[in-house]
């Protein structure tokens, strides 16, 4: 089907159901069946896979899932897609549906999400690998994709549509306007690569932005770094809420009560970071071991 023929089959069906897309809910469908592929291709899906998609719409990438993976964990917010879905999905075996928010709040997942994954891994065995293979809706791909992070277990690959400046801020590198907490946040986990950029014609409706497709390969010796892995989240958080600050008033400020302003600068002054030193010109490295020496003063 051409793009132009699957958005009117799309319009159509849900036209049909007396419905339409909702903006609040993100839904904007991949037309190009050729890029729905390309997703599912991009995650290499073996049936010693669990894949998890967050935005099942009407269940054509589910479909595709379910087909290459040996499980398909399925979430949708929206109700009258739920039974859209329910229907295009019957008979599959492998495809477990969950009706609701994928989210519980912003810094955390809905629970039965990561409770149906182990279980569903548990049933693989011990070779079996976790993926996220989805096109994300907008409003919630950054906390989505973070707090997977925070999971046990954490997703050996993912593999998302999102905004294109999502992708970008993902995957960019110290002294660049992209810089921010989140680059560093995944890049300290995750490999991360923009697959391809994607322009509003090949979804319908059309979004305004650009969308990009990204796959982020978990680096466990990366993870493994780490002492507290929530103290450096927070802590990175803090760094770059004022991006453009000096460092030691970023410090200063996000450790008040905590420390000293002499400890902050003890700390800063061992790792060689002047007063001019700002957040986005510290490599991620640095970055990792200032909240490390941070996190052992603190304990002190
Ligand atoms: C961009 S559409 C993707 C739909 C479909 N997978 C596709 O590729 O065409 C995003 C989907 O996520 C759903 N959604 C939005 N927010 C959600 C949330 N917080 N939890 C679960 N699903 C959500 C929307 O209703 C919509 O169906």
């Amino acid at each position: 089907m051409s793009e132009r023929q699957t958005a009117t089959y799309l319009s159509q069906r849900l036209a049909a159901a007396g419905l339409r897309p909702v903006p609040r809910f993100g839904q904007n469908f991949l037309i190009d069946l050729n890029l729905v592929d390309l997703i599912a291709r991009s995650a290499e899906l073996t049936k010693k896979d669990v894949v998890l998609e967050i935005g099942t719409g009407v269940g054509s990438l589910t479909s595709r899932l379910s087909d290459q993976a040996g499980a398909v964990l399925t979430v949708e917010i929206d109700n009258n897609l739920f039974q859209m879905a329910s229907e295009e999905l019957e008979g599959r075996m492998n495809v477990k549906m969950i009706h609701g928010d994928a989210l519980r709040n912003k810094n955390s997942l809905r629970p039965e999400i990561m409770e149906n994954i182990r279980d569903a891994m548990s049933r693989i065995g011990d070779d079996a690998r976790f993926l996220l293979v989805a096109n994300l809706p907008y409003n919630v791909a950054t906390p989505i994709i973070s707090n997977l992070l925070h999971e046990t277990p954490t997703p050996d690959v993912m593999v998302a549509t999102i905004q294109k400046e999502l992708g970008e801020r993902m995957i960019a590198q110290p002294r660049t306007k992209d810089y921010s907490s989140l680059s560093v946040w995944v890049q300290s986990l995750c490999d991360v690569e923009i697959v391809r950029v994607l322009p509003p014609t090949v979804f319908w409706p059309r979004p305004k932005v650009h969308s990009a497709i990204v796959k982020l390969t978990h680096v466990p010796e990366r993870r493994s770094k780490f002492v507290d892995i929530k103290y450096f989240h927070e802590m990175v958080r803090a760094l770059f809420f004022h991006r453009r600050k000096y460092l030691r008033s970023v410090v200063v400020s996000a450790m008040k009560g905590r420390m000293e302003k002499a400890e902050v600068d003890e700390v800063l002054s061992a790792l060689g970071h002047g007063e001019q030193a700002r957040a986005e010109e510290l490599s991620i490295g640095e970055i990792q071991d200032l909240i490390e020496a941070l996190r052992i003063a603190e304990a002190k």
